[in-house]
């Protein structure tokens, strides 16, 4: 239970940690002075029944009292007012952290079934995680120190019924940790499938149109959204159920430890061995003890459901940025050379099995090949998106990795098939790529991506809100805003993966314009699927099976008769018998 206090000072920054422990010896004390105050009961009424009455012991005991009372009060007060300000400081620095170490992870790491228990982690997860220091750390803490400070305090009164006072804690605490075991096996399972489920709510949304076009309604291969609903149903049931019965077991245990010392008392007071006064003052003692460590029992669950929160956030920065370097290299030039270059997936895979090339700056490099032969992991891996398992991709004379993440940011523009346009205006999506870009920056690369007549035919313009993932726009409109975007990042290499996808000739001439005018004073490599990119490069490099089968330019490949030939031949045959 208390295990998750060093883990929200690993997560908290300098003031959150102050804060945390200045709340934490608050609520200590607290604990201390509320097992004092009922300990002291016990002296005060041994002195009441003592005859002659000693008056001035009986005021001591009376102040002593009153003393701790008030004491109490000034630190719950304090511990309160922080307790707020710490679970604050928590959601404050928790989006912060989680999404600048988002920031930093490889893409590899952003699968499709990431995104419900991300969503779930920055939501419901932070609030459960700030909700401790909030609400619920008060609780733990004096309920750990209220009994341990009484228990200790009744060995004073006598040994016998502090020894049963300890066995009887020991008992409690076996039974809270079972407690918090099943909360946190069944927690695990629930938090599993609501994740689940959420990545599938996602895609249900997103992925209408296509679930439609199919006349389906879910994936079953994947089971049906209606089944992931089903299992998270089950484990919320199992959670509550097994979670009610660890409860009912807890205080089961309580009730009997609390009959057994309350006996024991009892019973060393008929055989004289302890005075009545001390007996009542016990009884006291033990019926007080109840309330915190009843509470921490009720709490226990809660308590056990947001450190799981708290695992699952340190679980996600424990996931490994890619390496950084500590002194970035500087490029000299924008030629991108790759050497030997290996790079698989998954262990065990490869998917680009050994790729040397020398692309010279200013050039415009076609990629071509059968689909899944690796040319878009190829763009990937020149972007930095992974890092080669064997040999180097190098730009500007220097491989990506001492260039760092930022250097191959500055030296690259993407243009990726799918492109994905963030909800809000065309500027804003254009403004991405150079915030302080002016109108008429905007209207210059709008005009060399043919993207000038979209704006134009709008009936907003550049003020034209795209929706969620540019679903306004067409695929050839999309097309023409993220090379307006590439354009106006001005990186020295621009990356560019074709869409598969057929165009309306106008979109293909206004896309294969562009793409001419990117590769003016740029190196520009493109994995092309349209002939007109592909007659226009400087080089084409023929990728089959991650390998680079094929190296030259259109005439030499096409003489050489071999897979470039045939590639082209049917691109030409596809688009005659389109055209007739
Ligand atoms: N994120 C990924 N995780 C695991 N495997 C992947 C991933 N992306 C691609 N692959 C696999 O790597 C291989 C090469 O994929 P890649 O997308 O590079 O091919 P491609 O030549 O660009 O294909 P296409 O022309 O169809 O786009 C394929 O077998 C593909 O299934």
């Amino acid at each position: 239970m208390i295990a998750m206090v060093p883990y929200l000072f690993e997560l908290l920054d300098e003031r959150g940690r102050r804060h945390l422990r200045t709340m934490l010896m608050a609520q200590a004390g607290q604990g201390v002075l509320q097992g004092l105050g009922f300990l002291f009961v016990v002296p005060l009424l041994a002195t009441l029944t003592e005859a002659p009455v000693d008056w001035s012991r009986l005021w001591l005991w009376l102040v002593a009292i009153v003393a701790v009372v008030a004491a109490h009060h000034v630190l719950l007060t304090r511990s309160t007012s922080l307790g707020y300000l710490v679970g604050t400081d928590v959601l404050t620095s928790f989006h912060e952290r989680i999404g600048n170490h988002l920031a930093t992870l490889p893409i590899g790491w952003f699968r499709g079934d990431r995104t419900g228990p991300i969503g779930r982690m920055l939501g419901k997860g932070t609030m459960d995680v700030a909700n401790i220091p909030a609400h619920l750390l008060r609780h733990v803490v004096v309920g750990l120190t209220a009994p341990a400070t009484m228990i200790v305090g009744s060995f004073f009164l006598d040994w016998r019924i502090g020894l049963a006072f300890a066995a009887g804690a020991t008992l409690c605490g076996l039974a809270l940790r079972l407690l918090m075991v099943v909360v946190r096996r069944n927690d695990d399972a629930y938090e599993h499938d609501i994740g689940a489920t959420a990545s599938r709510i996602v895609e249900y949304a997103r992925q209408q149109a296509t679930l439609r076009a199919y006349g389906v309604l879910d994936r079953p291969e994947l089971g049906t959204l209606e089944e992931s609903l089903v299992r998270q149903e089950g484990s919320q049931s199992r959670l509550t159920i097994r979670g009610a019965w660890a409860l009912i077991a807890f205080f089961g245990t309580l009730q009997l430890v609390v009959t057994a010392v309350i006996a024991l008392t009892v019973a060393l007071t008929l055989s004289g061995t302890i005075a009545l006064a001390v007996m009542i003052g016990v009884l006291i003692v033990t019926l007080r003890m109840l309330e915190p460590i009843s509470q921490l029992g009720e709490l226990a669950g809660h308590v056990q459901v947001n450190a799981d929160a708290i695992g699952r956030v340190r679980t996600l920065l424990a996931v490994p940025p890619l390496p950084e370097p500590v002194l970035p290299a500087r490029p000299s030039g924008a030629d991108v050379e790759l050497v030997g270059v290996r790079f698989g997936y998954d262990e065990g895979t490869t998917v680009i099995d050994g790729i040397d090339a020398m692309i010279p700056a200013g050039s415009l490099t076609a990629v071509v090949g059968p689909s899944g032969s690796g040319k878009s992991t190829l763009l990937r891996l020149i972007s930095r998106f992974f890092d080669v398992s064997e040999g180097s991709v190098r730009i500007g004379g220097h491989d990506v990795r001492d260039l760092g993440s930022a250097g191959v940011s500055r030296l690259t523009a993407q243009v990726f098939q799918d492109v994905y346009l963030f909800e809000g205006t065309i500027a804003d999506n254009l403004r991405m790529a150079a915030p302080d870009a002016s109108d008429a920056d905007l209207d210059r690369v709008a005009r060399i991506a043919r993207l000038d007549d979209v704006v134009g035919r709008l009936p907003h313009g550049w003020d034209t809100r795209v929706g969620e993932a540019g679903s306004t726009l067409s695929g050839g409109e999309k097309q023409r805003v993220s090379i307006a975007r590439a354009l106006l990042k001005d990186a020295p290499v621009v990356l560019l993966d074709e869409a598969t996808s057929a165009l309306d000739p106008a979109n293909e001439a206004a896309v294969a314009d562009a793409i001419g005018e990117l590769a003016r004073h740029r190196t520009v490599i493109v994995v092309a699927h349209r002939l007109s990119t592909v007659v226009a490069a400087d080089r084409i490099l023929v990728i089959e099976r991650g390998r680079i089968t094929e190296d030259g330019n259109h005439e030499t490949l096409l003489a050489t008769g071999g897979t470039y030939a045939r590639f082209w031949n049917e691109r030409v045959r596809a688009r005659g018998w389109q055209l007739r």
